[in-house]
């Protein structure tokens, strides 16, 4: 099957402390992958590697079969990240208008998409309060409904969960089901263990290293455990070894 995102080998050092570890990891067409580890474990310089926002010492990053840095590939990928960058002065619905600009979806389509998209991460209400006024998690849905703009093939997640209630994370979780069944894919990163349940694949990421890579169900076999979070904490100890 296609390759979306294919890293090879990427390897990076700050000084002495390497962060990135000969990361290699694929993302197929019609696929959610998961990237889990715990903080400092690699997980946004992995993606801002494959975005062409960090160099690497060595090693490439091929998304949608291009080598990354490649400026005219970025509109074509849902980019999240861990900081919202919003503007606080404007309206969320304004923010949505610029956003969807920038990503070539004017006119109709464009109101329909905040429609739904406001939707998704239930602002629907909140569409015409300035920013500045959001709660960091108010925000953080805007950037995800951001993110979703244009229907873009690829989605980079880093962190879409932080800040939202179990409900809305359901939904969240639903609406990336029907991307993934759309054809789209979607790399993702948390924290939330049981999040992980929910990928087609999981990269366990500790200490810069893919520990483990594969299909939930399977490393749980594989480590004859129920939750990835015992998997991962097995997975660590036996790397510790
Ligand atoms: N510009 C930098 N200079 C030096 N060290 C850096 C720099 N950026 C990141 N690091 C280090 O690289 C490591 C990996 O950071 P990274 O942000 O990728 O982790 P993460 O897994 O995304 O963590 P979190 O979940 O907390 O965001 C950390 O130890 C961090 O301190």
């Amino acid at each position: 099957m296609e390759n979306i995102i294919d890293l090879r080998q990427l390897y990076k050092a700050y000084g002495k402390q390497v962060v990135l570890n000969n990361i290699s990891l694929t993302v197929k067409k019609r696929e959610i992958v998961g990237l889990i580890g715990p903080s400092g474990a690699g997980k946004s310089t992995t993606i801002k590697t494959m975005l062409g926002m960090e160099k690497v010492d060595s090693g490439d990053a091929v998304v949608l079969n291009t080598t990354m840095p490649a400026r005219k590939i970025l509109v074509k990928i849902g980019y999240m990240a861990q900081s919202d960058a919003l503007y606080e002065a404007l309206t969320a619905k304004e923010n949505l208008e610029f956003f969807g600009n920038m990503k070539g979806v004017t006119g109709n389509k464009l109101a329909e998409e905040i429609d739904y998209t406001a939707n998704v991460v239930e602002l629907t209400n909140d569409l015409n309060k300035k920013v500045s006024n959001y709660s960091g998690g108010m925000k953080r849905r805007l950037s995800l409904a951001i993110a979703l703009l244009g229907a873009p093939d690829l989605l980079v997640l880093d962190e879409p969960t932080v800040g939202i209630d179990p409900s809305l994370r359901r939904k969240i979780w639903h609406e990336l089901a029907l991307i993934r069944q759309q054809g789209r894919s979607v790399l993702i990163t948390t924290h939330v263990m049981d999040e992980a349940e929910l990928t087609d694949r999981v990269a366990l990421l500790l200490g810069g290293k893919i520990i483990a890579f594969a299909e939930p169900k399977k490393l749980e076999q594989q480590y004859g455990v129920d939750t990835i979070e015992e998997v991962f904490l097995k997975a660590e100890s036996e790397e510790q070894e």
